[in-house]
C-alpha cells in the first residue's frame, strides 16, 4: 500500500480529426497516503481525465504525475498493467461495467484478484474475498454473496463494483461517479462504505457531481477549465494559486469581478491579500493604502466616506 499521488503540471490533450481539446491545462495536485479526495468541478473541466490518466489509462502530453512509485508519463505499458493489478483500484462509471454478470459477486471479487495473481502477488498476500465483501458492507445481507450482479439493488451493485476495485487491496481507489442514479439511502450506504475504506488505509478519490459525497470526503478538490481551480477543507473553500500565480476566482466572486476587470493587489502585513477593483476608487483620487481599509462585517471597506469593495482572502 503507498497511494500518494504527486501531479505537477499535468497536461492532456484529446485529438479529434485537426481539433485538439485541451482536457487538461497543468494540474498541480499532491495526494496524501489515506486521504480522501472528492473530485468536483462542472461538466467538462476535466475530472474523468485526470482519473483516468491516475489509472494509467491514457497518457499525459506534459507534465509529471506519479502514483505510489509508478511515474505515468515514463512507465511502458507493462509498468502501467502492474501498477493497475496491484496498486490501484478503478471504478469505471455505471456499476455492470465493472461486473462480470455470469459470476455471483463473491465470484466476482475472486475473478479481480486474478491479474494480482498474474502479477506475481501471492494467494496469501491477497485479502479474502468475504474480507473485502465485509469492508464495503455486503457481507451477510441476505446471502449476498451467492447472488449475481442483477439479483442485487443498485445500491448494492455499486457496493460490489468498488469490492471488485478492492480484490487485490490497492493503495489507491479511484471512482468515477459512484452514486450517480442512486436513490439517497444507497448513496449513503456508498459514501459509508468509502469510508470503511479510507479508514482500512487506502487513499480514495472520487469524480462527483453530488456535493454530499464531496462533503463526505476530507477534501474537495474543484477543477475548473482543466486545473485545480479551488479546495475545500472541513467546509472552509480556498481558491488555489496556480504555478503560474493565476488564480480561480470562486464564481460569485467572478460575477463581482468579472473577466477583464483591473485589479489593486495589496499585500497586507497580516497576512492577508486585499483585490481592490480599479473602477471601486473615484477618478483622480489618490490610491489608498491598503492597510488603511477598515473592513466591515458586510464585506465593504471604508475610508473617508469611500466605499470599495474588499475582497481580502486569507492567504493559508
Ligand atoms: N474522447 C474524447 N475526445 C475528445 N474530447 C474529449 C473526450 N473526452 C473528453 N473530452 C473533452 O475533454 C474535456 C474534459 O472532459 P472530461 O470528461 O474529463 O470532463 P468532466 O469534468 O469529467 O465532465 P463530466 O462531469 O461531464 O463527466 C471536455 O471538453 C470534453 O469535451
Amino acid at each position: 500500500m503507498n497511494g500518494t499521488v504527486t501531479c505537477r503540471g499535468l497536461v492532456y490533450i484529446y485529438r479529434l480529426e485537426g481539433y485538439d481539446v485541451v482536457a487538461l491545462g497543468g494540474v498541480d495536485l499532491d495526494i496524501a497516503p489515506g486521504e480522501s479526495v472528492a473530485l468536483l468541478g462542472p461538466s467538462g473541466s476535466g475530472k474523468s481525465t485526470l482519473l483516468s490518466l491516475l489509472a494509467g489509462l491514457i497518457r499525459p502530453a506534459a507534465g509529471r504525475a506519479t502514483v505510489g512509485e509508478t511515474d505515468l508519463a515514463k512507465a511502458s505499458e507493462s509498468d502501467l498493467a502492474r501498477m493497475r493489478a496491484t496498486e490501484v483500484g478503478v471504478v469505471l462509471q455505471g456499476a455492470e461495467r465493472n461486473l462480470l454478470p455470469y459470476l455471483t459477486a463473491e465470484q466476482n471479487v475472486r475473478f479481480a484478484q486474478r491479474a494480482a495473481r498474474a502479477h506475481g502477488v501471492s494467494a496469501a498476500e491477497l485479502p479474502a474475498p468475504r474480507d473485502v465483501l465485509a469492508l464495503v458492507g455486503l457481507l451477510g445481507v441476505r446471502g449476498r454473496l451467492r447472488q449475481r450482479p442483477h439479483e442485487l439493488t443498485p445500491g448494492e451493485r455499486q457496493r460490489l463494483a468498488l469490492a471488485v476495485a478492492l480484490a487485490h487491496k490497492p493503495g489507491l481507489l479511484l471512482a468515477d461517479e459512484p452514486t450517480s442514479q442512486l436513490d439517497s439511502v444507497a448513496r449513503d450506504e456508498v459514501i459509508a462504505a468509502l469510508e470503511s475504506v479510507r479508514r482500512a488505509g487506502t487513499t480514495v478519490v472520487v469524480v462527483t457531481h453530488d456535493p454530499e459525497v464531496g462533503a463526505g470526503m476530507g477534501r474537495q478538490v474543484t477543477i475548473r477549465d482543466g486545473r485545480v481551480g479551488g479546495e475545500g477543507r472541513l467546509g472552509e473553500e480556498f481558491a488555489v494559486v496556480g504555478r503560474d500565480g493565476s488564480v480561480h476566482l470562486p464564481p460569485d466572486v467572478l460575477a463581482m469581478l468579472p473577466p477583464g476587470t483591473r485589479l489593486r493587489v495589496h499585500p497586507r502585513p497580516d497576512g492577508t491579500v486585499l483585490l481592490a477593483p480599479a473602477h471601486a476608487a473615484q477618478p483622480g483620487s489618490e490610491v489608498v493604502p491598503a492597510d488603511e481599509y477598515e473592513p466591515e462585517d458586510d464585506g465593504t471597506a471604508y475610508r473617508r466616506g469611500q466605499i470599495v469593495p474588499d475582497y481580502s482572502r486569507e492567504v493559508a
